[in-house]
């Protein structure tokens, strides 16, 4: 478990007071918008920022207890630290640059050079200078560079932030793999809640220098509290799936969870391996009775637990699943007009349902589809569609503003 609990108070007024766990695996977002600490938490477990009080502990290790006196210096600390520029030694090689922090570390080499070079495609770069490559494969070498250096946690704040759109959508599908690969817990800071959820497994929600929601992603970016942190971005409902049929033929295939299957566009993961699934509010409709005789493949079954109106003419209707909440978004009048209530069992059905390719927006060859917590090796997406999705296995995107 990676533990955190600092307060700091700065010149500027800022006040932080900040109590988080984060597991020791995976990827855990450290979620807010600008300015609301995240940044100041990553600097203070790296070590170039000393809290007022607190402690902050990744396993057995103490990094900081202010009330024991520890304070362990930021090479004793082994963490790597990915920024949102590449920071790459303009005159050194690429392979050099890797290779700094392999050759300044005493750690055991459990991360290999030629690994991390496949893993992140750069094998053809190693001859050449900084300045000659693209904003996002310097910050491929960069992540390389922190990887070498043989950490026991990986920093990466804002890793994406200086990248356009295509670039980010290049890059992703690398950090998928390392998390996927790699037995290292990443803290990854992000205003991006495209990026979170596709990348994280758990999650800090911040804001103004404290944080109000911490745990698994699915359980954190269910809670209303986070609406101001989050705006009106429609999360929907994010269930944890298994890749369970491939039918290619048809260009389908079956995922499955605690409540049933789906069939979704051919997903670029075999069979076994899990896969994470969004479905926007606004593409759930509702059926009374049991739907037949429609073209909607995806129906579940689930009971009302709750009915809140949302803006404008809509109503937010949520239906209790093993797999957690089912969100549809429907008009305030099919509420009237089906007399839905808490508690009444009803039928939900997903149209429309892709994977999404496009992270952040743009069609990204390769771009894997999900960002499942696994421990499994990912695989490109072949010839991924480029349908705006309802279900989407997660990669981003902005939702379209139609509904259902
Ligand atoms: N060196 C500093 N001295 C005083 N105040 C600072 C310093 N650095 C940052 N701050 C303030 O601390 C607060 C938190 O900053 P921080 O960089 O941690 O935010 P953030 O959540 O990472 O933001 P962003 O997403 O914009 O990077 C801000 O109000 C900022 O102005």
């Amino acid at each position: 478990m990676i533990e955190i609990d600092v307060s700091l108070a700065r010149s500027t007024g800022f006040h932080l007071k900040a109590d988080l766990r984060a597991p020791e695996r995976g990827v855990t977002a450290l979620f807010g918008r600008s300015g609301c600490g995240k940044t100041t938490i990553i600097q203070m477990v790296a070590g170039s920022l000393t809290p007022d009080s607190g402690h902050i502990r990744v396993g057995d290790t103490v990094f900081y207890d202010r009330q024991a006196g520890v304070n362990l210096p930021m090479e004793q600390r082994a963490v790597g630290y990915v920024f949102q520029d590449a920071r790459l030694f303009p005159h050194m090689t690429i392979e050099n640059n890797l290779r700094y922090g392999e050759r300044r570390t005493r750690r055991p080499r459990t991360i290999q050079f030629d690994a991390v070079v496949e893993m992140l495609g750069v094998g053809h770069l190693l001859k050449r200078r900084p300045h000659t490559l693209s904003g996002g494969e310097k910050q491929r070498i960069a992540i390389g560079r922190a990887l070498l250096s043989q950490p026991r946690l990986l920093l990466m704040d804002e890793p994406l932030a200086s990248l356009d759109e295509m670039r980010k959508g290049e890059i992703l599908p690398y950090l998928e793999r390392l998390r996927d690969e790699l037995n290292l817990p990443i803290l990854y800071v992000s205003h991006s809640i495209e990026e979170v959820l596709r990348l994280a497994d758990a999650v800090a929600a911040l804001s103004d220098g404290k944080v109000i929601a911490c745990g698994p992603l699915a359980d954190v970016l269910s809670r209303p509290e986070l609406l101001p942190v989050i705006g009106r971005f429609d999360i929907g409902t994010i269930l944890d799936c298994t890749v369970t049929a491939h039918d290619p033929d048809l260009g389908l295939s079956t995922v499955s969870f605690a409540d049933g299957e789906l069939r979704v566009p051919l997903v670029g993961r075999p069979v076994g391996a899990p896969a994470r699934a969004r479905i926007r509010s606004r593409d759930v409709s509702l059926s009374l009775s049991r739907p037949m005789d429609v073209s909607v493949t995806n129906r579940i079954s689930g009971t009302i637990s709750a009915i809140t109106r949302a803006e404008g003419p809509f109503s937010e209707v949520e239906l209790a699943l093993s797999a957690g909440r089912l969100s549809s978004l429907v008009t305030q009048e099919s509420v009237l007009r089906l007399g839905l209530e808490p508690g009444m069992q009803v039928w939900a059905m997903i149209k429309a349902v892709t994977v999404d390719s496009r992270p952040m927006g743009f069609h990204s060859p390769g771009a894997e589809i999900v960002s499942p917590p696994a421990s499994r090796p990912a695989r490109p997406a072949a010839n991924p569609p480029q349908d705006p999705p309802a279900l989407r296995l997660i990669s981003g995107g902005n939702p379209p503003q139609g509904r259902t």
